[in-house]
């Protein structure tokens, strides 16, 4: 592809500069393969304009950053946005994107949206995909991935290779970070979501409005102009994200106890617990649906109205994507049952923040006549100012607190667990994670429940600088098939 066709005008290429042949794109000078077009991104880390000359050295045939470069042996693209020209040249790159994508943003529930908005739509007959926090999960390919939204190349090449696959339409998962750094610049998204806001990513984002202004992009710049916003109405963020949409002139698609039933709206009505599904009294449209949702926890609710907002946003007829509700399974590792001692239930959660915690417990309260017991920890080199408040959370919300070790990374393990004791009065310390599910699991009397928290879908405990093989559910397996308990 010619250099001139992967910018937009306000990029500046010398004449004779338009015509190089472009043959990849790359942002990392070691990853760099001849043909190359490098991008130099200044970082949270590094400038990548240092390592120009290393891209160049690697066969990069042009370089595009903010500031011209003395480097002068290959054509320099001055553009004022690098991260934006990235994500545009990126969808130029690889043209093909499915028909229909919804993006969905929030601090928590994006993946479980993402999900369930893949599900549903499959259930509707369509070839459906989404990728996030556990991944590309489509009908031909499953690959992990390490970022809840990737950076542009690998997202455009993903989203180039499922539409050939014949995906049509697409969940994605757009994080804070993905937003702020304009990887989803490049998509087409012709409907967004919202479901809350709450604790996250103190250690990127400077304070909550900026945090908050990160998530507002979606809707502020990114959905098509003509698409649609479901927006989770019950939260005291909730007319500041209606607001941004609606002065884009969205179709705004409000869900939750105070969404308008009578219109575009999906009201809850009214939810009660029934074993480990939850009975659902939902209206939109001036029409009253009665669904019965196969998913344990109250928050799950906001996140099967904003997937079905999704649906109907994007031309799904209400009915059936209503009745697709009754069949959503969760999102790996998200409140799971995944097994039970004494009759008492296990779950593994997720949840690694405080707010999570607190519901995850909350919406375990119902299961647990007896004690509610928790297993959980706090990531290393990740906002340690959350550490005290789960550990005040869990003890608040849990008769039995145990705290571990979850990715700890290169700080002290016994020091991120500190912190969290100094909060959680009565607490338990054990660093080892299988020790710790043991004791949990063992501690089970008939009308207890047990919570594990923080890994969710995690395969490995990240120690240092290496991953270690770890997953709670096999830790829960093992402890109950060696009878150990
Ligand atoms: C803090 C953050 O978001 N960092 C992301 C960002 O890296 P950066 O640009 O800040 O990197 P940097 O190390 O300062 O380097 C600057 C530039 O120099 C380049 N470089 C660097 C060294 C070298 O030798 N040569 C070279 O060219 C780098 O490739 C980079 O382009 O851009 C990179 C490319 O897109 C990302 O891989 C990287 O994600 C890191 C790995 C990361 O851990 N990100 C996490 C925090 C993240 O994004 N999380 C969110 C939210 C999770 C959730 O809530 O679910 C996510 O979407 O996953
Ligand atoms: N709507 C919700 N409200 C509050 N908590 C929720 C909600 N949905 C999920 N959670 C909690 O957050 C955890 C993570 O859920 P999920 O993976 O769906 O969210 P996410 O936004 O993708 O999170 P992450 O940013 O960590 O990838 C769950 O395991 C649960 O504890
Ligand atoms: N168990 C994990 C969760 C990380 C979640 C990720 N989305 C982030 O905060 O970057 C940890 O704290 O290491
Ligand atoms: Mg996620």
């Amino acid at each position: 592809m010619k250099l001139r066709d992967l910018f937009s005008d306000d990029a500046a290429i010398e004449p004779q500069a338009e015509a190089v042949d472009v043959k990849g794109l790359s942002v990392d000078s070691r990853a760099v393969k001849p043909g190359d077009l490098f991008f130099a991104l200044a970082g949270s880390k590094t400038d990548g304009s240092r390592f120009i000359d290393a891209a160049i050295q690697a066969g990069a045939v042009a370089i595009a950053g903010d500031r011209p470069s003395q480097a002068g042996r290959v054509p320099f693209v001055v553009t004022p946005n690098p991260r934006r020209a990235l994500a545009l040249a990126a969808a130029t790159f690889y043209p093909r994107q499915p028909a229909t994508t919804a993006a969905v943003t929030g601090t928590s529930g994006k993946t479980s949206v993402a999900a369930f908005t893949r599900q549903i739509w499959e259930r509707l007959g369509h070839v459906s995909a989404s990728i996030g926090t556990i991944g590309l999960v489509s009908p031909k390919r499953t690959v992990y991935g390490s970022l809840t939204t990737p950076d542009p190349i690998a997202l455009h090449k993903q989203l180039d290779e499922i539409t050939g696959d014949g995906v049509t339409h697409l969940a994605f998962e757009a994080s804070s970070h993905g937003l702020d750094q304009f990887r989803l610049d490049g998509v087409r998204i012709a409907a967004g979501g919202f479901t809350n806001l709450s604790r996250d990513h103190m250690d990127y984002h400077p304070d909550e409005a900026h945090y908050l202004a990160a998530k507002l992009r979606l809707f502020r710049d990114l959905i098509a102009p003509d698409g649609a916003a479901v927006i989770s109405a019950d939260h005291d963020c909730s007319p500041q994200v209606i607001e941004a949409a609606r002065t884009r002139g969205l179709r705004v698609i409000a869900v939750g106890g105070n969404a308008d039933g009578d219109g575009e709206g999906i009201r809850l009505v009214g939810a009660s617990v029934e074993g480990f599904a939850q009975n659902l009294a939902l209206e939109h449209r001036g029409r009253n649906y009665t669904i019965r949702l196969p998913l344990v926890g109250e928050f799950q609710i906001e996140n099967a109205l904003v997937a079905a907002g999704l649906a109907i946003g994007t031309g799904s007829d209400p009915s059936a994507v209503f009745a697709a509700l009754e069949h959503l399974e969760g999102a790996k590792g998200r409140l799971e049952w995944v097994g039970e001692h004494n009759g008492a239930p296990i779950f593994v959660d997720y949840a690694h923040k405080p707010d999570a915690l607190a519901k995850s417990l909350q919406a375990l309260r119902p299961y647990a006549k007896r004690k509610l017991i928790v297993i959980f920890g706090a990531g290393g080199d990740r906002d340690a100012g959350k550490r005290p408040i789960m550990g005040a959370i869990a003890a608040e919300n849990a008769d039995q607190v145990i705290v571990t070790d979850d990715n700890p990374r290169s700080e002290n393990p016994a020091a991120i667990r500190a912190a969290i004791l100094a909060a959680a009065k009565g607490a338990t310390d054990i660093g080892d994670r299988t020790e710790a599910i043991k004791a949990g699991i063992a501690a089970l009397r008939p009308g207890d429940a047990l919570l594990i928290a923080g890994k969710g879908h995690e395969t490995g405990q990240i120690v240092g600088d290496k991953v270690l093989p770890f997953s709670d559910h096999e830790a829960v397996a093992a402890a109950l098939a060696a009878r150990v308990v």
